[in-house]
């Protein structure tokens, strides 16, 4: 509600994970997004990779959107489109090297949005996500001119670099988490700071 209240338009609900700072329990992410009002949108971040698997943590979450954080096994997007036609897709692709750019352009076509994130998935223990840290903000802005669907764009953004990010990148949507947050939790200090800086 913090969140909402300060200007977010969208809320990111961490479900199981490798690693990172956000996760919370999948009853918590139901009770959150059954309370979150119409436009809000509610991303249920998974890190399942076969569709099965996404379309059974999603029915514990009933989100509006599912955010998938690891790589989908042999694409399976159709099934998840046929199983879940009125859920929104987001794929997440970790950008380390110039090879997200033709990553997303190929994953584009299977879905509603890309988000564009730090980490590196092919770490022992998985880091995908919530890491505190940008990335290349030029590979990313390559990749927002070559796809055809919105872009949201994560990792390390803050109040003293959110500007430089939208000049850059200039992404559909925006997406953070540690920066706004102080002992775990969000901080209204933080988000005001943030969303002031936004709308210099
Ligand atoms: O927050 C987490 O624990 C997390 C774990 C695994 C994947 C994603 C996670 N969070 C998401 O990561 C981005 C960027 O976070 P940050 O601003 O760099 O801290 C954001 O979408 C979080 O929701």
């Amino acid at each position: 509600m913090l969140a909402i209240e300060y200007g977010a338009a969208a809320l990111g609900l961490v479900g199981h994970m490798p690693s990172g700072p956000g996760i919370i329990s999948d009853e918590l992410i139901k009770q959150i997004a059954e309370k979150v009002p119409p436009p809000i949108a509610t991303f249920l971040l998974t890190s399942e990779t076969k569709p099965q698997d996404i379309i059974a943590h999603y029915k514990k979450a009933n989100t509006t959107t599912i955010q998938i954080v690891d790589e989908l096994e042999k694409r399976e997007y159709q099934t998840l489109r046929k199983e879940l036609p009125n859920v929104k897709l987001v794929q997440v692709i970790h950008v380390t090297d110039e090879s997200a750019i033709k990553e997303a352009v190929e994953l584009s076509t299977y879905v509603d949005a890309i988000l564009l994130d730090s980490g590196n998935p092919n770490l022992t223990v998985k880091e995908l996500g919530g890491t505190g840290r940008i990335h290349n903000w030029e590979i990313s802005r390559r990749i927002r001119q070559s796809i055809k669907i919105p872009l949201f764009l994560a990792g390390g953004i803050n109040k003293d670099n959110v500007r430089q990010a939208i000049e850059v990148v200039q992404p559909f949507g925006l997406d953070l988490c540690s920066s706004v947050r102080t002992d775990g939790k969000l901080d209204p200090e933080k988000l005001r700071d943030f969303f002031n800086a936004v709308e210099l």
